[in-house]
């Protein structure tokens, strides 16, 4: 029963409220533009708490009610809008849904919901916003805006379906005009129980050489300017910056808290879950994810040193400007693959994504396998790298070296391999000889080939070493393809054939079957995400007769 007043008494609190409320609003308004979002998201929980304890408690007439609940709805657009400044978009969205409660076409609610969706990677569900957004009369004042984002949603929601992502421009261009923008894309490829270790990423269908397989955000990136004389003390600043965003992001969003609480500590990988590859794809709704499991730091470092990728491995090259940083970056999707030594895949970094690529030509339910370290290189160096990462590597090559390197033959080439001054022809020489008494065929040939690389590699880039023993080794387009069927491309082999075309005298202009063959190369070591002159530029191979600019 509604509590009867002197009609004066009532209009005087009534104003007293509106006044209060006005003051909240100047307030809120004011700390919001100040970009101090903190302070006014309390002003506003303060507002909403106000606005309900009025609409709730005080059982205000019709009038009064209509007003009080555009302040609500108002409140919670806002509230939105200064949580998405803060990244805390799991709470933005919750705000924005009480507001399309109250005013279900609310232009200003729609708009904000539709960008955080957006820096969620929910091209989708941000699309049908901006639609909705559309339909209201205030978009005609602001056709702009909602034109811009719904442009870029159809744009990106393309892109995340049909993987047709192409560079050439930004190639083209040298890396200075705008950095493509990227969208997330999840193409054949699922989580299984792998033989190699715990769980791992396969192929769902044949895929050839270059064909991308994924591209993902980084939950969190940090990169710096490396000095040489403080690299030290910057990897450490990186490092600690890195945990604190990772962190950061996981407090604030329990779905990807969840994903990252699933990654490998490095042991007992055997007993994780198998997440579905639909949790990873742009429409999955993590936002909904509530988990109040509270963060155990110590499994959080542990994660972070077994999955963090840094940007300058050896399986990656970060295309364009950021070549002079050094970056530290977690990608979840990615950190399902396991390492071998003849890896079929490789990732290319351009701003915060990684791309995700065929090295070679994979077939349907083969396992997805990065270099984790580099893998042109011979047997023991590769055992001490598997260590520093904490495991012994039993991939198909090391397996097939083992049987090998019993051989003092071929323990003394190794040896020989490791010291300076040597004669490389001669090394690689005795290697292909014995080979040959060993009857190595096939695949195995790539691997010991990649396994003395850097012998090759002397050899091929001196004319001198040429000469004398050039008739007496394979041809460096022999080398490379055998190496390239084993591990897949590098941009190491890729000079080595490049040079090797130029030398004969053919690769600017004629040698059709040659230029292809380095083209698909190319592709194995950036991907199909660029038009072939973009590919030919980047290879130095475009008719200008360049120095090849490739990083050996
Ligand atoms: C980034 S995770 C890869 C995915 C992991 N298998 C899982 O279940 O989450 C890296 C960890 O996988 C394991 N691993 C990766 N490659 C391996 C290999 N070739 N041999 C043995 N263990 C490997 C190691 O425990 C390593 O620390």
């Amino acid at each position: 029963m509604r509590e009867i007043k002197p009609l004066q008494d009532e209009d005087m609190e009534v104003e007293e409220e509106e006044e209060r409320m006005q003051n909240l609003r100047s307030k809120a308004t004011e700390l919001l533009l100040r970009e101090e979002y903190k302070g006014s998201i309390e002003i506003y929980t303060q507002i909403i708490s106000l606005c309900q304890e009025n609409i709730f408690k005080k059982n205000p007439d019709k009038a009064h009610l209509t007003k009080l609940q555009k302040t609500l709805c108002l409140a919670f657009s806002n509230r939105a809008e200064a949580r998405a400044r803060l990244f805390e978009f799991s709470e933005a969205l919750k705000d924005c849904e009480e507001a399309l409660s109250i005013e279900k076409s609310h232009f200003k609610t729609l708009l904000c919901k539709g960008k955080i969706l957006l820096s969620m990677n929910r091209y989708k569900m941000a699309l049908d916003c901006f639609k909705a957004a559309n339909l209201d009369p205030q978009a005609n004042e602001n056709s702009d805006v909602v034109n811009g984002f719904l442009e870029k949603c159809k744009k990106f929601e393309f892109l995340s379906r049909t993987g047709a992502f192409d560079v050439s421009d930004w190639v083209l261009s040298g890396f200075r005009g705008k950095m493509p923008e990227l969208a997330e894309f999840i193409g054949g490829v699922e989580i299984k129980k792998s033989e190699i270790s715990g769980r791992g990423l396969f192929a769902t269908k044949n895929v050839e050489s270059g064909s991308l397989l994924f591209v993902t955000k980084a939950v969190a990136v940090d990169r710096a300017i490396m000095d040489q004389d403080s690299e030290e003390n910057a990897q450490l600043v990186i490092w600690k910056n890195f945990i604190d965003k990772v962190v950061e992001t996981a407090t604030k969003c329990s779905g990807v808290k969840n994903l990252i609480l699933n990654l490998s500590a490095g042991e007992d990988e055997d007993s994780l879950g198998i997440p579905e590859i639909g949790s990873f794809r742009p429409e999955a709704d993590l936002s909904s994810v509530v988990s109040n499991e509270k963060l155990d730091m110590g499994r959080m470092l542990s994660i972070l040193d077994v999955n963090s990728v840094l940007e300058d491995a050896i399986s990656a090259k970060v295309l364009g400007k950021n070549a002079e940083y050094q970056g530290v970056g977690l990608w979840i999707l990615a950190s399902f693959i396991n390492h071998s030594c003849d890896p079929n895949v490789r990732r290319l970094h351009i701003g915060d994504y990684v791309i995700v690529h065929a090295a070679r030509d994979v077939k349907a339910g083969e396992e997805l396998t990065f270099a984790y370290y580099d893998v042109l290189s011979p047997l023991n160096n590769r055992r001490e790298m598997a260590k520093n990462w904490g495991f012994v590597c039993k991939c198909k090559r090391c397996k097939f070296e083992e049987n090998v390197s019993y051989k003092q033959e071929m323990r003394d080439l190794e040896i020989v391999l490791g010291k300076e001054q040597v004669d490389m022809g001669s090394l690689v020489y005795r290697l292909e000889e014995g080979m040959r008494r060993w009857m190595v065929r096939g695949k195995g040939k790539g691997y010991l080939r990649a396994s003395f690389w850097e012998a090759y590699w002397k050899v091929f880039g001196s004319e001198k070493v040429m000469r004398k023993w050039g008739r007496k080794v394979p041809s460096a387009e022999t080398v490379v393809d055998s190496v390239v069927d084993c591990v897949g491309s590098d941009e190491r082999i890729l000079k080595v054939f490049l040079e090797g075309l130029k030398k004969g005298g053919i690769g600017i202009n004629g040698g059709i079957v040659e230029m292809e063959k380095a083209m698909k190369i190319g592709r194995g070591i950036y991907g199909k995400v660029m038009k072939k002159q973009a590919m030919k530029t980047l290879l130095h191979f475009d008719g200008n007769n360049q120095e090849l600019g490739l990083k050996g």
